[in-house]
């Protein structure tokens, strides 16, 4: 299980993130939402410790991530994805995968990112990279250069590349931005086949409400680096606040807060909830 403990950052005078408890539990997908400058990017910062806290923890199974490097925490099995600093470009699609399962095997099969030795388990590694290349829709691809891939590839082999590191825990931060049209349901497929493994938790950053409605099982929003509501998708997408925040009903009617909130700045793609 994953779990922060008062996570706090400040910048400054700015508390980003504000003593945020939460725990995420194996075999769910929980979508963070907020109003834009809520403290969720910055959440997924410093869980996966691409910035360092001011206070609090992060814990894995237990163990305090808190003091690790962000490659530290990837190797104890928080994989981000799209940070798109892991691909080797100027090797091939299959190459890169190859590496990752093969950095990842425990025991004699642990020989690091060595590209070039011959292993007796070579036929294993490239099996396993295969049948990952094909689950991410990249197997007709295995050949071709990184560095020549469509972007939308590119964040595919990413998430291959996850998963051949074994991850535990799959950081999603707006997973289809920037794709077009016919990228964007790859990514979206990719992510429901992860759902599909109850080993695995899923942390998703997704303004589009109707993509939260589909994937998430639970549902947390962050305001002001606060964490003001967390529970199953249909009650915190009815809750006074996430209304207020990104639907735009007012507080006089929902009468139940005393701070007023951004409008609305998640996009409720078709229409719903309008
Ligand atoms: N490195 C930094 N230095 C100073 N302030 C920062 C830094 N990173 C984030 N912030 C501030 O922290 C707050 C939270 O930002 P963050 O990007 O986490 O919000 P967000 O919820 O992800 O927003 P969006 O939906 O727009 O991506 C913002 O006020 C932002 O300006």
């Amino acid at each position: 299980m994953l779990a922060t403990k008062d996570l706090t950052i400040r910048f400054g005078g700015h508390v980003a993130v504000n003593s945020v408890t939460c725990a995420f539990q194996p075999g769910t997908l929980t979508a963070i939402v907020g109003p834009n400058g809520a403290g969720k990017t910055t959440y997924f910062n410093l869980i996966s410790g691409q910035l360092k806290a001011s206070a609090g923890q992060v814990t894995l199974d237990g163990r305090d991530l808190s003091g690790l490097s962000a490659a530290q925490r990837t190797r104890a099995g928080l994989g981000r994805a799209f940070q798109l600093t892991n691909l080797f470009p100027k090797l091939t699609v299959l190459e890169n995968v190859r590496l990752a399962v093969q950095a990842a095997r425990d025991g004699d099969h642990r020989r690091g990112f060595n590209l070039w030795s011959i292993w007796s388990d070579h036929k294993q590694l490239l099996e396993r990279a295969d049948e990952i290349l094909e689950t991410v829709a990249l197997g007709d691809k295995e050949d071709e250069l990184v560095a020549n891939l469509p972007h939308g590839d590119q964040r595919k082999l990413e998430v291959a590349l996850l998963m051949a590191l074994d991850a535990q825990v799959f950081m999603f931060d707006e997973p289809t931005a920037g794709m077009n049209a016919a990228e964007a349901p790859v990514i979206l497929n990719l992510i429901r086949k992860l759902k599909a493994d109850a080993s695995k938790t899923i942390l998703l950053v997704e303004h589009k409400m109707d993509v939260v409605r589909e994937l998430a099982d639970r549902i947390i929003v962050l305001h002001n680096g606060t964490l003001v509501a967390d529970g199953k998708p249909a009650e915190v997408i009815a809750s006074p606040i996430v209304q207020e925040a990104y639907l735009g009903v007012s507080a006089d009617r929902t009468g139940e807060r005393e701070v007023p909130l951004p409008r609305p700045e998640l996009r409720v793609v078709n229409g719903s909830g309008k």
